[in-house]
């Protein structure tokens, strides 16, 4: 079964760690890209706030009175400097003791128009679908990294502790969702 937070109509991929799945809060929603082109992935490296040091998409919170859409397409173009027609890979409800949920929906594009511009909050990069960086990632990530690149569509909830500035993975839960 999934845990709470996800669909009950999910097809298990991968789950792990151990304990009670922490209780549930208030959601924010966050938004996060991811870019393809040929054997590459195009991430960004955070320069500051939530993640800061880590690689990861190019994404930010949901502004009142904005689609999810609209929010990634205009994270994109900030942290970025382009634009791509994103299709809707995923969502990750990443949970944090004491913190609100954060329910990322996760995009990917196979195209992109515009130049790759260094922004305030990110420095990208492209990587070898086959070389990324996952020592330098959310520990989560490689958990659902498998399906993002081989385009099936999942759900997915991790839960971490939060030891000062280090976030430490608890537990997760990683489902591919059956409608697609
Ligand atoms: C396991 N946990 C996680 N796994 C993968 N990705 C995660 C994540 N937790 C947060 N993220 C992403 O990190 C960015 C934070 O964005 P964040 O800097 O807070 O937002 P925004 O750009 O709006 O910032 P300002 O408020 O303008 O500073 C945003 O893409 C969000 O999707």
């Amino acid at each position: 079964m999934p845990p709470p937070g996800l669909s009950d109509d999910l097809q298990k991929f991968n789950a792990g760690g151990s304990g009670d799945w922490f209780p549930v809060a208030e959601i924010r929603y966050y938004t996060n890209v991811f870019i393809m082109y040929e054997d590459k992935i195009l991430l960004g490296y955070k320069k500051r706030g939530l993640g800061i040091h880590k690689y990861n998409g190019f994404g930010g919170k949901v502004e009142p009175d904005e689609s999810t859409l609209d929010a990634a397409l205009r994270e994109l173009k900030e942290e970025a400097g382009i634009t791509a027609p994103l299709i809707h890979a995923g969502t990750l409800l990443f949970v944090v003791p004491g913190q609100k949920w954060a329910h990322i929906d996760i995009f990917r594009a196979d195209e992109y128009t515009g130049t790759i511009t260094e922004s305030d909050e990110m420095r990208p990069e492209w990587f070898e679908k086959t070389n990324i960086p996952f020592d330098n990632m959310w520990d989560s990530d490689r958990h659902w990294f498998p399906l993002l690149l081989s385009n099936q569509r999942f759900s997915a909830r991790a839960d971490f502790d939060r030891e000062g500035e280090k976030y430490i993975q608890k537990k997760w839960w990683i489902g591919i969702d059956s409608k697609t």
